[in-house]
């Protein structure tokens, strides 16, 4: 299996006026192309620094992150800005779209900023909108859609550029039992289509969903488990049915 993150030793160490909070504690973790990995924990173990360290969303203290071969928590801000832009796909708790962008322009916009022609942008974002089940919201604003919606846009958006990795961060955290249903029907569906998966969540289901669950605890891995494969998958968008 190809390593398409790995982290080596990797810490983290916050430092609030004269205390020192050992955020991550020296993680080793590789994680393999079309794996679907879930980081579970109490709240405070350290997974959502662990991901924005494995994201370059933050410096590390010490160890290593290898995104595709290459290591890159040494990048400067520039370099890591251009690398999330295409290797790495991000949803969040919140969805974080562009409130003042519609639906389609939010898919469209992360393909704009690699500098790719506003007509293929555009079809790009139809299919995908297209495919999330949101043919018929390509114009809605973020504010006119439930958050079940939003975040169906926001993994469109994600996986607009063909990320070598989806990150998330709890992405079914703000959602109602039924639109989780839906995203992680979604989640599975790109996994199923051999997109690399690595989500902190607090939601059972979507860790048993999961190939391989990594428990963290005071900032080390407590455990890594792989789950059992072939677990039926429910048809996107089939919210009633069981995930
Ligand atoms: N910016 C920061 N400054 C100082 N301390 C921080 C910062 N971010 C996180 N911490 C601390 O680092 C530790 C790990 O936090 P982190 O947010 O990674 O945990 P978590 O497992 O994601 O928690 P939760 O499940 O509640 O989101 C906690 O003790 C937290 O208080």
């Amino acid at each position: 299996m190809t390593p398409v993150l790995e982290t080596r030793r990797l810490a983290k160490t916050y430092d609030t006026g004269g205390t020192q909070v050992l955020a991550v504690r020296g993680i080793d973790l590789t994680i393999s192309r079309g794996e679907f990995v879930a980081i579970v924990g109490p709240s405070g173990c350290g997974k959502s620094t662990l991901l924005n360290l494995m994201a370059g969303l933050d410096r590390v203290t010490a160890g290593e992150v290898w995104l595709g071969g290459r290591r890159i928590d040494q990048l400067s801000e520039t370099a890591l800005a251009r690398m999330r832009r295409q290797k790495v796909g991000f949803v969040f708790q919140f969805f974080n779209l562009m409130p003042t962008l519609s639906a389609i322009e939010n898919v469209e916009l992360p393909l704009l900023l690699v500098g790719r022609h506003r007509k293929e942008a555009r079809d790009a974002a139809s299919r995908l909108l297209d495919d999330l089940g949101l043919e018929d919201k390509y114009d809605a604003a973020p504010s006119q859609l439930s958050g079940g919606e939003q975040q169906r846009v926001a993994l469109a958006r994600a996986l607009a550029n063909t990320p070598d990795i989806l990150l998330g961060d709890e992405p079914t955290g703000n959602l109602d039992s039924a639109s989780s249903r839906e995203v992680l029907a979604l989640l599975r569906a790109a996994r199923d289509r051999g997109q690399t998966l690595l989500l902190v969540t607090h939601d059972t289901r979507v860790a048993a969903a999961a190939d391989r669950v990594v428990t963290l605890r005071d900032g080390l891995v407590n455990d890594d488990t792989e789950l059992q494969a072939a677990r039926p998958v429910t048809l996107p968008l089939d919210a009633g049915g069981p995930v």
